[in-house]
């Protein structure tokens, strides 16, 4: 008999993560964990902590506490690992308005490391599928803000990170191309890359999320999957959590 594999770790794991800003503590003793293939959607109110823990995340904050793992292993100690499994887009798209879009492309794919054929490879490849081919000998600086959207995305999959890590990836994107990214994310789940994104947007979450998250005031309050077809469960839940803080600070 052949013996029972291993479980593999998660792909992120978040233990006890606290981090302070401005004097206040931003997030507080945060459990989270994502597995293969899983995508998570977080939710929270203006100022609940989704950017400061998708930050550490990727890690370009480091938490005054807890620990973060990736793939089983402590990032923090190892930014070659953490640059090679993860992909981030921060809330605004950092990029170098005197490079091209194919430019920037080929400095992340280098930056990473990447193989020269690999690179050209997945350069063409994720320019076809995020629609800037067209505009790829474009400098990012004349970008609309919908492509600059696009084209943050397109440096954050370039490598074919294990872990994507959006931060309101829906931001100014047209609906046409609104629609596309939850298609593109689907595929990426099923091929078994992890994603986590924070939106304000509820429909995002039901449309393209299998799991969710709602953190207030720098806790999380719920972590639940997410069923097909709750949109309207998920609303009340959000609701319900966003206005008893209103209601205990008023
Ligand atoms: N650069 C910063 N310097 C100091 N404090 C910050 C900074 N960025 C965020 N904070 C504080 O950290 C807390 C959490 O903010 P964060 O941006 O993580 O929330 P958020 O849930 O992403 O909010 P939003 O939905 O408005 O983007 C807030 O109290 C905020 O004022």
């Amino acid at each position: 008999m052949n013996a029972p594999k291993p479980a593999l770790p998660p792909v992120l794991q978040l233990e006890k993560v606290t981090r302070r800003r401005a004097g206040r503590t931003a997030v507080r003793d945060l459990d989270l964990s994502l597995q293969r293939g899983q995508v998570l959607g977080l939710l929270g109110v203006n100022g609940a902590g989704k950017s400061t823990t998708l930050a550490m995340i990727a890690g370009a904050l480091r938490p005054d506490g807890g620990s973060i793992l990736l793939q089983g292993q402590d990032f923090l100690e190892q930014p070659e690992l953490a640059r090679q499994a993860i992909g981030w887009l921060p809330e605004a798209a950092p990029l170098w308005p005197e490079l091209t879009v194919c430019e920037h492309l080929e400095a992340h794919g280098r930056l990473r490391g990447m193989p020269r054929a690999d690179l050209t490879r997945a350069r063409d490849a994720i320019l076809e599928r995020l629609e800037l081919k067209d505009i790829s000998r474009r400098l990012a600086g004349v970008l609309s803000q919908g492509q600059r959207q696009r084209l943050g995305l397109a440096c954050a999959l370039l490598h074919r990170p294990a872990l994507l890590v959006l931060d309101e990836p829906a931001n100014a994107l047209d609906p046409v191309q609104v629609v596309a990214l939850r298609s593109l994310l689907r595929e990426l789940a099923a091929n078994g890359t992890a994603v986590i994104l924070s939106t304000h947007q509820l429909a995002e979450v039901t449309a393209v999320c299998d799991r969710v998250a709602i953190l207030h005031e720098g806790t999380l309050r719920y972590d639940a999957p997410l069923p097909a077809d709750q949109h309207a469960a998920l609303e009340k839940t959000f609701f319900d959590i966003a206005m008893a803080g209103r209601a205990q600070a008023a």
